[in-house]
This record gives C-alpha cells, sequence and structure tokens, in this order.
C-alpha cells in the first residue's frame, strides 16, 4: 500500500531551482533511499517530507491526506538529522524519553517505552551515560532510538552515516537494515554514496539536478539503468555513443556493437553501457593494447586502450591477471549483458 505520495514537487531558491516536478510513490514499510550528488535537491525534499521547508508547487500525501499545511509536529514523521542533535547535558535514556515527555505520556508508558527501545537498539548497558561518553556508532544507536520510540509513520534520515568511520559505517549499514525491518516503520534515507544505497534500500530513486531519472530496486538500478547518468553514477561502466538498432549500438569509430534495447528506442541518439564485469578479453567486437594491470586480491583490474577513445576500456577479472601490460586483446560482451540508455 502506498503510504506517501509526491506529486509534482517544484522548489526554487532564487534562481537555483532545487526540486524541479519530484513525483514519487513510497510503500509503506519500504526502506527507500534518495541518492544523487551533491546539491541535486534530496535534502530539500527530505525538509518538505518533514514540514521544515515549503514546496512551490506540488503536493505530498499521506495515506491520501494533504501534508501542505500540517506542520512539522503535527506530522507522524520523524527526522533524524546528520548530526544526530543528541542533548548533550541529558543521559543516553533521558536523551530518548524527551519526545515522550513532550507528548505528555504517563510516566510508567515513558519508563517502559525507553527501556524497550533501549533493548532494541542494543544500548540499554548505557541509559545512564551521556551521549559524549559514547562512540560515534552507539550515538546513531541513541539517535535511532530516540527517533523510533515516538512510533512515527514514517522516519526520515539524512545522511545517517556520514559521521562514522568506515568500518563502523558498514556495520551501522547492516544494522540499520535489520532494525527497519524489525520494527516495520517505512524509512527514506538520503545518500550520496551509492554504495550505502545500494546495500540498504528496497528501491533508490536517483536524483539529478532537481529531477528524479529513475526509480528501481538496486539490482535493476545496477543490471539496467537508463540514462547516461544512473549508469555513470552507479558503480563502474564503460560507455560507446552510437545510435541504436534492433540488435545493439551503430557507431561512427567501430560499427555495430550488441546490446539489449533497455528503455532505448530504435533510431534514436544513446549510449552502450557495459560493466568491466562483463567484458572479456578473447576476441570480441574490438581490439586494444592492455595499458595497465592492477590486482585486488579476488579481483584484477585491466584497462585496455582502444584507438579512437579517449578513455580506456576497463575490464574485471576474477583472481589474478592472466595478462600483461602491452599484450594486445579482443575485447567482447554478450548483447544482453550491455545496455542502451538515454543520453
Ligand atoms: N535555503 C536555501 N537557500 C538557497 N539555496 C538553497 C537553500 N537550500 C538549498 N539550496 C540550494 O538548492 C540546491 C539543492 O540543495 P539540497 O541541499 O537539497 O541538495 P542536496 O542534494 O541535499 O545536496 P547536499 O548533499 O550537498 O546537501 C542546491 O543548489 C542548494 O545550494
Amino acid at each position: 500500500m502506498t503510504l506517501l505520495s509526491i506529486s509534482q514537487v517544484r522548489r526554487r531558491f532564487g534562481d537555483v531551482v532545487a526540486l524541479d516536478g519530484v513525483s514519487l510513490d513510497i510503500e509503506e514499510g519500504e526502506f527507500f533511499a534518495l541518492l544523487g550528488p551533491s546539491g541535486c535537491g534530496k535534502t530539500t525534499l527530505l525538509r518538505i517530507l518533514a514540514g521544515f521547508e515549503t514546496a512551490d508547487e506540488g503536493t505530498v500525501l499521506l495515506s491520501g491526506n494533504d501534508l501542505t499545511r500540517v506542520p512539522a509536529h503535527q506530522r507522524p514523521i520523524n527526522l533524524m538529522f546528520q548530526s544526530y542533535a543528541l542533548f548533550p547535558h541529558l543521559s543516553v535514556a533521558g536523551n530518548i524519553a524527551y519526545g515522550l515527555q513532550r507528548e505528555r505520556l504517563a510516566k510508567p508508558e515513558i519508563r517502559q517505552r525507553v527501556a524497550e527501545v533501549l533493548e532494541r537498539v542494543g544500548l540499554a548497558h548505557a541509559a545512564k551515560r551521556r551521549p559524549q561518553q559514547l562512540s560515534g556508532g552507539q550515538r546513531q544507536r541513541v539517535a535511532l532510538a530516540r527517533a523510533i520510540v515516538k512510533r512515527p509513520r514514517l522516519l526520515l534520515l539524512d545522511e545517517p552515516h556520514s559521521a562514522l568511520d568506515r568500518k563502523v559505517r558498514a556495520e551501522m549499514q547492516l544494522w540499520l537494515k535489520e532494525l527497519q525491518h524489525e520494527v516495520g516503520i517505512t524509512f527514506v534515507v538520503v545518500t550520496h554514496d551509492q554504495e550505502e544505497a545500494m546495500s540498504m534500500a528496497d528501491r533508490i530513486a536517483v536524483l539529478n539536478h532537481g529531477a528524479v531519472e529513475q526509480v528501481a530496486d538496486p539490482v535493476t538500478l545496477y543490471g539496467s539503468p537508463t540514462t547516461h547518468f544512473v549508469a555513470d553514477f552507479i558503480g563502474a561502466n564503460n560507455f560507446f555513443e552510437g545510435k541504436a538498432t534492433a540488435s545493439g549500438l551503430n557507431t561512427s569509430d567501430f560499427g555495430q556493437l550488441p546490446a539489449r534495447a533497455g528503455a532505448v528506442a530504435e533510431g534514436s541518439k544513446a549510449f552502450l553501457a557495459v560493466r568491466p564485469e562483463q567484458v572479456t578479453l578473447n576476441g570480441g567486437a574490438l581490439s586494444g593494447r592492455v595499458l595497465d594491470v592492477s590486482f585486488y586480491g579476488g579481483l584484477s583490474r585491466v584497462a585496455v586502450s582502444v584507438d579512437q577513445r579517449d578513455t580506456p576500456v576497463l575490464v574485471h577479472q576474477h583472481g589474478a591477471p592472466r595478462v600483461a601490460p602491452g599484450d594486445t586483446v579482443g575485447l567482447g560482451w554478450a548483447a544482453e549483458d550491455a545496455v542502451l540508455v538515454r543520453p
């Protein structure tokens, strides 16, 4: 069932168009990610959902009810800030209880709900500590506990892992996904980190210049991007430019190259996108010379220079390298492993 229906939302700041007609439906219980580079408008959209910012045009419905005129504190929506915004003078339990106290819930109920949520985030032992006595990952758990204890319909998370180092970040991504499944609250997370979005979200909306480029699950986004921007932003890709034909792409430099049509109509301008792990080095449509080989344990990355191309073709091979710089190689791929995308 649709929980949140965002329709044709626009927002400008002076000359800057932050959101240029964004429409999205987010399902009940979904872990949804808004992904895009800095300045694409994702924070503005999150703030509009929370009620801290207003749209110039468009509507936001929550279970069919228009939120436009509902003030932030009356929305069944919580926002977890990037900085966590914990109160330094309150204990962990005090921070979590704060919102419930403001709602004037009875003391025994507050005590019980705080204890429950502390247990859930694995911080029961740290209830009396102050935020500055906690690690970054623990602070994030407190911020999440404080957000979910109010049992919102929707939890918005702004770059939740940006304050954490790499290793903790990976642990917290896994944990956040588990937590979301356990509590069943709909999560909308804003991130510029494609790996983070891919590893956590059920579905991802990729934003660029205030507009939605594509909405899909991670596997579809990776395997069947519809635009050059999405194919380039998510993972590594090799691109060729040309015109879509019935069986691939017609290029001026390399003739016909095999690919699936994807979302591109025959005869239109397009790019062929092929992932490095789909390219083989034993014969095929192109030939080139190995420029560079680097070994990463389970994976070797090979850069192949091809005449008439400014950028080398990247190839990933499983295991140790089987070619060396200077080798002449053929580059090939199966038509179903390459996809045509819109410019
Ligand atoms: N209050 C404001 N006043 C003026 N311009 C703003 C304001 N808020 C956002 N913008 C502009 O709107 C555009 C979108 O900003 P937004 O913060 O939504 O992007 P973002 O994708 O979240 O980027 P980041 O990841 O850097 O936060 C940017 O060009 C930004 O400079």
